[in-house]
């Protein structure tokens, strides 16, 4: 269980209060979502629970407090995002998921199970094609499926997602939804997304988060009675729909009458 306690984040010069006072609880083994609109303070919450950015009150992992455990934290929290390694040097994806399991490695070295577990991951993520290629020269949604790859291959207890479905066709999203589903009986998942529809797919715990400030945080069935609370934040009305055997949320163009 992730706990944060009246967390609040200011940005430099521009003193920008991206969170403020923040409290929420964050199921484990569970899929939980943050959504709000552009510059909401998405990215810095997920951020502020990696440690990487400095914040103001408590965050708890398993009622330790984040700040003690940092060391332990790099080898069992995994960060992804997707927006902030465009640079990336011009090395295969092997090598990527080989490096990127360093912090679980056998004594810090790399070794043949980490090869056969870089390999075994990209068989499961359906990317095993993607090997040999160079991250650099990857389209945007393969560089989003070897991103995640490499952090589901360090095998993390807690994953955290800045926009994973950004990039991905409607059959990986698809694809994404389940797979991120299927994980979460092991692993403590948390991701921002502007997709309602994804969020309502994939998720059992939503945040929503306007201006920095949290206004509502609950599991998806509530959200799914209470459409509402997105045309508050978002200005624009919602529904829950029915599509086979799940209810989604989507933005409506126009209100509806009466
Ligand atoms: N490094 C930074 N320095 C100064 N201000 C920042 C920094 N990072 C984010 N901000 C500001 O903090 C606020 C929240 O940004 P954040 O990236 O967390 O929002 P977001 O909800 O993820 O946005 P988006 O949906 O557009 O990606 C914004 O006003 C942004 O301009």
């Amino acid at each position: 269980m992730i706990e944060l306690r009246e967390v609040s984040v200011r940005y430099g010069k521009n003193l920008i209060d991206a969170l403020k006072n923040v409290t929420a609880v964050i199921p484990e083994r569970s899929v939980s979502c943050v959504m709000g609109p552009n510059a909401s303070g998405k990215t810095t919450l997920l951020k502020a629970i990696a440690q990487l950015v400095d914040y103001k009150g408590i965050i708890e992992f398993d009622g330790r407090d984040a700040r003690k455990i940092v060391k332990t934290l790099r080898r069992v929290l995994a960060y992804v995002s997707a927006v902030e390694v465009r640079d990336l040097l011009g090395v295969t994806v092997l090598d990527l998921l080989v490096y990127s399991r360093y912090p679980v490695s056998d004594k810090f070295l790399t070794s043949i199970k980490d090869v056969e577990e870089s390999v075994k991951t990209a068989e499961s993520m359906g990317i095993k094609h993607l090997l040999r290629r160079r991250v650099n020269e990857l389209s945007s949604g393969e560089l989003q499926k070897v991103l995640i790859a490499s952090a589901i291959v360090r095998s993390p207890e807690i994953l955290l997602l800045d926009e994973p479905e950004s990039h991905l066709d409607m059959r990986s999203k698809i694809w994404l939804s389940r797979f991120l589903k299927s994980m979460s009986d092991k692993i403590t998942i948390v991701l921002s997304t502007h997709d309602p529809y994804f969020a309502s797919l994939t998720c059992d715990y939503l945040m929503l988060l306007s201006r920095g400030r949290l206004v509502f945080s609950g599991p998806l069935d509530q959200l799914l009675r209470n459409p509402g609370v997105l045309e508050e934040v978002y200005d624009t009305p919602f529904t829950t729909v029915e599509v086979g055997d799940y209810e989604v949320l989507i933005p409506l163009p126009f209100k509806p009458q009466g």
